[in-house]
């Protein structure tokens, strides 16, 4: 995936529910990036990583994963994909290690480095004093990096979050987010939404906005104030400019 050099690319992507949620969306994600998908609530972001991850069928449109055509070949396009839903589904019987391993038994990844990996990713997540409790017990906090250590299982390249920070506190936003920056730089690559401006404009290589299900600007956060004419504002200055001027034009 790494000779890839886009790690996602969407052309045309589209899915109407009672109205158009997403509208001929095109989106290009390099190899190796950490790409924030920022929008108002209703924009169509979840929708479209839905789509992304093979949990929903567009109505038009295509999506390629390093290459892979993910609507003719979604098993290959899932090999290589991790994707972490803002509500996580884990066994609550199961500790999170035995979790882990389960998942990772899915996959077929080899027992040994599957316990190893699962490991490492419990500890580095502040889970290794829990990691023979079972999860029935455990916080919503606790849950949400049980289920991305099981995202994370099979060594994704591509890693697809929907509001991973939602609810957690700052030690454990912190251990997230320095897991996400870790596999950045082993050269997977993120996708991530986030209401958390500050955390896009501190971790994105690239910011993507999406306004009514199609994007509307992009770049790094130094292009987006160069596009809006605000050379020292934050990123929330930005992102409220535009979404104003979109909803005006619409
Ligand atoms: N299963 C569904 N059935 C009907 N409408 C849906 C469904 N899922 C999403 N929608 C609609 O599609 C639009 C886009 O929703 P989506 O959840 O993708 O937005 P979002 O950008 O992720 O919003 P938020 O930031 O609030 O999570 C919304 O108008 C929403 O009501």
């Amino acid at each position: 995936m790494a000779s890839h050099p886009s790690a996602l690319e969407v052309r045309g992507l589209t899915k109407r529910f009672d109205r158009p949620a997403v509208d001929a969306l095109d989106l290009i994600v390099r190899s190796g990036e950490f790409y924030a998908l920022l929008g108002p609530n209703g924009a169509g972001k979840t929708t479209t990583l839905r789509m992304v991850a093979g949990l929903l069928q567009p109505d038009a449109g295509s999506i390629a994963i390093a290459g892979i055509d993910a609507l003719r070949d979604p098993v290959a396009a899932k090999q290589v994909t991790a994707w972490v839903s803002d509500e996580p589904m884990i066994y609550d019987k199961l500790t999170p290690l035995e979790y882990l391993e389960f998942v990772a038994g899915l996959w077929g990844v080899d027992p040994v480095l599957a316990e190893r990996s699962a490991r490492a990713l419990l500890v580095s997540l502040g889970l290794e004093a829990n990691m023979h409790e079972r999860c029935e017990g455990f916080s919503k906090g606790m849950r949400q990096k049980v289920a991305l250590a099981g995202a994370l299982i099979h060594d994704p390249r591509l890693i697809i979050l929907d509001e991973p920070l939602t609810g957690l506190d700052a030690v454990s936003a912190r251990h997230v987010k320095g897991l996400l920056g870790e596999r950045v730089r082993a050269g997977c690559t993120v996708i991530m939404t986030t209401h958390i401006l500050e955390v896009a404009e501190r971790m994105a290589d690239r910011i993507g906005v999406i306004t009514s299900g199609r994007l509307v600007a992009e770049g790094t956060l130094a292009e987006l104030r160069q596009q809006n004419g605000r050379n020292d504002t934050s990123l929330e200055d930005v992102f409220i400019a535009l979404v104003h001027s979109e909803a005006a034009a619409a």
